[in-house]
């Protein structure tokens, strides 16, 4: 079977393993059972007639005593792009604009109260093209461009926190970047926060359209919780996360768009890893589809030159601090995961487990200043 025509490995387990294997095959991949949330018929009608998934879980946290539940929903959307990668930019962009509104109109109906979109999610995934024209036509100012004002719109409309990843032109410093705006959800623009590290592997030739962000890690205080953005390829840095934790964030959204050939085994491990070892929730968002592009280009591996960078695989998922997972979306449908979270997970699985306790950070930090000069010499002992 080619890799994009296994629709889900939940699924497939379901098939396959009689009910008491099953529960135990779960019970050490996932850890425990996220209960499924249950969602409005509208919502599932609604999901049904657009033609994505809809699927909704809920992690519990232990009733405290003398705190109140902190219970939020985030919506993680994945989708394929609408139109052919060589129709009119703006036609381009105005058909992602409409996807994305029917599905968050769904998320409203849902009660999400905080959306995250996949990486760059107004534009195919053309930087494996190296060509600039007409790909950096797609970038837009993060606080006056179109999609800006869309997803404001939405915040309001349906009083929803937005993390919208865009291609960011910004025109003051003539320079483009891979940028998450985060609306809150009275409207305003909280802020933008910038993908720290950038891909030199296979066919994600980034480096040639933008520059590593300089905004740090940011972290945004919402109604709903302190959230920050890990974008992509900066997954596979556990330091990138745990900055963002360090300052605070309760929920690290990670828009994606990677593919199976490249990096499908590491998908589950890393977001899940950095909520175990952060005290916090993270949440996998991927593109989904393969995107074909015009013209040919080569991965410089004196392979043949093509037209598609691979299938993306979807398989949104979110992982708790207490290393459980919900399932994952598809891994060839759009979809919309509704995730119900317990924020006071965090503190008790920190309390139990005690990681940012016993981080010898001050230790790492003086050994990491000295790694870091050229004149570094390691701390190997030979006989
Ligand atoms: N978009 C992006 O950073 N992809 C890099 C590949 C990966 O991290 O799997």
């Amino acid at each position: 079977m080619a890799g994009c025509e296994l629709d889900s490995l939940e699924e497939t387990l379901e098939t396959h393993l009689p009910e008491a294997e099953l529960r135990e095959v779960k019970r050490i991949l996932f850890g425990k059972q996220t209960e499924k949330l249950d969602l409005p018929a509208c919502a599932v009608d609604a999901a049904s007639e657009r033609n994505f998934e809809l699927k909704g879980y809920k992690f519990e946290a232990t009733q405290e005593q003398l705190r109140p539940p902190r219970k939020v929903r985030v919506g993680l959307v994945q989708n394929h792009i609408v139109l052919p990668t060589d129709a009119p930019v703006l036609d381009q962009i105005n058909a992602m604009h409409s996807r994305i509104g029917e599905i968050v109109e769904v998320a409203a109906m849902c009660g999400v109260n905080i959306v995250c979109f996949q990486e760059t999610w107004t534009m195919p995934f053309a930087f494996c093209t190296r060509e600039k024209e007409p790909w950096t036509e797609f970038a837009e100012s993060a606080e006056d461009g179109n999609t800006t004002h869309f997803c404001q719109e939405l915040a309001r409309k349906y009083n929803m926190v937005v993390v919208s990843p865009i291609l960011e032109r910004d025109e003051q410093h003539s320079t483009l970047w891979n940028t998450a705006v985060v609306i809150s959800n009275s409207g305003n623009m909280l802020g933008k926060t910038r993908k720290n590290h950038i891909p030199r592997i296979g066919d994600f030739n980034e480096s040639t359209y933008y520059m590593e962000g300089n905004t740090g890690h940011t972290v945004f205080q919402t109604q709903f919780g302190r959230i920050a953005v890990n974008i992509c390829y900066g997954r596979h840095h556990p330091l990138n996360w745990f900055m963002y934790s360090m300052n605070g964030a309760e929920i690290i959204f990670n828009p994606s768009a990677t593919v199976g050939a490249l990096s499908e085994p590491m998908w589950a491990i890393e977001a899940r890893n950095a909520a175990i070892a952060n005290h916090c929730f993270t949440c996998a968002i991927n593109r989904v589809g393969t995107e074909h592009f015009k013209s040919e280009f080569t991965s410089g591996d004196g392979k043949k030159a093509h037209h598609d960078f691979g299938h993306f695989y979807g398989s949104s998922y979110v992982a708790a601090p207490d290393g459980s997972r919900s399932p994952g979306l598809s891994r060839t449908r759009d979809g919309l995961l509704v995730v119900e979270l317990d924020l006071n997970m965090n503190r008790q699985i920190s309390d139990k487990w005690s990681f940012k306790m016993t981080g010898r950070y001050a230790e790492y930090a003086e050994e990491l200043s000295a790694a870091v000069r050229h004149d570094f010499k390691p701390n190997i002992v030979k006989e």
